[in-house]
């Protein structure tokens, strides 16, 4: 991997503004999911470090609630410039760790940036009120302060914007954050909080502890500094974290785990509605949180669309991220090539047809064909289990009150999607659907403008948007009383 800047590639952790370089007798490796050759290596800390790395923020984070909103405006803006001049650098390392093409990789790094640059206009824009007091001589004030310390837990499908999701509201209220990025992707975290103390942020404000995740999340839980978590990856660990922080009633960020239907009523543009497939199923090769895990086609349509689909599936091209041409990387690792071959199995089993696809490719451990199952049925396991994987399973739907049913037949509640031309069937179907979020006539709904988030098992809280910051304030009522 050839860089512009070497020095953004770093085998080190930062805690509390200071490096800590990987020791040979005590460090993580972290491999290439392409290829399986390890590209570097992490310390291996724990709840140690991490104390160490909470004491630093609750101290930095006094100093830098008490500067203005337009001089952490300065700060986080030149943070973003950074981020974009580095851009090829960091999709490169971003690609090395993760897997997904270069391009993909570089369209990340904008959109994990653009979540810097709207909280460092947001952050100017934390107001708070003044109420016509209760009582002739009251005034009621309402202030919008820091929450404090966050720790952030982040995942690997992301490993860029999952952080700076993050970051950006939590900077731009004047909090202070310990990141745990997750083992398979560190170095996307380092480089970014390289850039973070090139543009400005003071020293122990960031810190990014690699190593022991049930370790460090432990310190992270149980540390009553620790005011708010903010964490992004499967239910099952969330649900986890959310019991550990009860003990100190901390406030919560969950994103988590979906089951994305994706419906194709028979008044829709087929075409537009197989590009909208396409994006929602196969970006970053299925491993995203708000992929199409169902698609929902009407009777009428069914055949139809089952072939443009597969027509366009087959000109997907899957390989090593950093190839010309490829547009699907390999999938993180064995265990999820192997989640992806026995959701096929159950289906295949069960009565489903392959139409394309169906199986593993030869060019190494963690490469699937992309592919697409008609006849799929609610008794298979990919109508329950998000498969996280290249799969577009195909189910048939009678109407209208047959799909919403179908669609809302799970106990997540994330991203949604439903192409459809008729105005007021637009809106019932918007209303009925039981998601956070839904896309309509579009496969692509993620942008720092709109709040990101889910309902059910799917999570707690929003982020981005003007709603994003939020998540990292606490209102204070002041009652000014003896105001004659
Ligand atoms: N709602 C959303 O925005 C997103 C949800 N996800 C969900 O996450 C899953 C795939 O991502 P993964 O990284 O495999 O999820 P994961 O939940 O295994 O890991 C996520 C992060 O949690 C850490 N972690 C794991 N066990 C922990 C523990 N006991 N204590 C503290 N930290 C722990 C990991 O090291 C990683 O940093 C899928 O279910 C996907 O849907 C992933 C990305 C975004
Ligand atoms: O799946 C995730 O990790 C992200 O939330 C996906 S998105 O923000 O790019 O839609």
């Amino acid at each position: 991997m050839k860089l512009k800047d070497r020095s953004l590639f770093r085998e080190a952790a930062l805690v509390g503004g200071d490096w800590v370089q990987a020791s040979a007798d005590n460090h993580i490796a972290v491999d290439n999911p392409a290829t399986g050759e390890i590209i570097g290596h992490v310390p291996n800390l724990g709840a140690a470090e991490t104390r160490a790395a909470i004491e630093s923020a609750r101290i930095a984070q006094k100093g830098w609630a008490a500067r203005t909103a337009k001089d952490r405006a300065i700060v986080l803006r030149k943070w973003f410039e950074l981020m974009m001049e580095n851009k090829e650098d960091l999709g490169k390392i971003l690609t090395l760790e993760q897997g997904k093409p270069l391009a993909e990789a570089m369209g990340e790094i904008a959109y994990g940036a653009s979540f810097i640059e709207w909280f460092a206009e947001e952050g100017r824009r934390i107001n708070g009120d003044v109420i016509p007091g209760h009582q002739p001589d009251k005034r009621i004030m309402v202030m919008k302060q820091p929450i404090g310390v966050v720790a952030a837990i982040t995942p690997w499908n992301f490993p860029n914007a999952m952080i700076t999701r993050k970051a950006g509201p939590a900077f731009a209220a004047g909090c202070a954050m310990v990141l745990k990025p997750a083992s398979q992707t560190p170095f996307s975290a380092i480089a970014i909080a390289i850039l973070a103390e090139r543009a400005g942020l003071p020293g122990g404000l960031f810190s990014v502890v690699t190593g022991s995740a049930r370790e460090i999340g432990g310190e992270m839980t149980a540390n009553p500094t620790v005011r708010k978590l903010t964490f992004t990856g499967s239910t099952e660990v969330g649900a986890g974290l959310y019991r550990q922080s009860a003990p100190t009633i901390k406030k919560l960020g969950l994103e988590l785990g979906g089951n994305a239907p994706f419906i194709v009523f028979d008044d829709a543009d087929l075409d537009a509605a197989v590009e909208g497939a396409i994006i929602a199923k196969f970006r970053n090769n299925g491993q995203t949180c708000v992929c199409a895990n169902r698609i929902y086609v009407q009777e009428r349509v069914y055949d139809a669309f089952a072939e443009k689909l597969a027509g366009a599936v087959d000109k997907l091209v899957t390989g090593n991220g950093f190839d010309e041409g490829v547009i699907l990387g390999p999938l993180i690792d064995r265990a999820a090539l192997e989640k992806v071959e026995e959701h096929v199995a159950d289906a295949l089993g069960k009565g489903a047809k392959t139409i394309t696809g169906g199986k593993r490719l030869s060019m190494g451990n963690t490469f699937y064909e992309p592919t697409v199952l008609a006849d799929v049925t609610a008794e298979m396991t990919v109508a329950r289990e998000e498969t996280f994987g290249p799969v577009a399973p195909l189910f048939r739907f009678k109407d209208e009150a047959d799909v919403i049913r179908q669609a809302n037949d799970t106990e997540f509640g994330l991203a949604s999607y439903f192409y459809a031309k008729d105005m007021a069937r637009v809106f019932r179907v918007a209303e009925a659907l039981e998601y956070g979020m839904v896309g309509v006539n579009t496969g692509l709904i993620s942008t720092a403008e709109a709040p990101f988030g889910g309902v059910k098992l799917s999570g707690l809280g929003r982020e981005g948007s003007r709603y994003g910051i939020d998540e990292f304030l606490e209102l204070k009522y002041v009652c000014l009383g003896g105001v004659a």
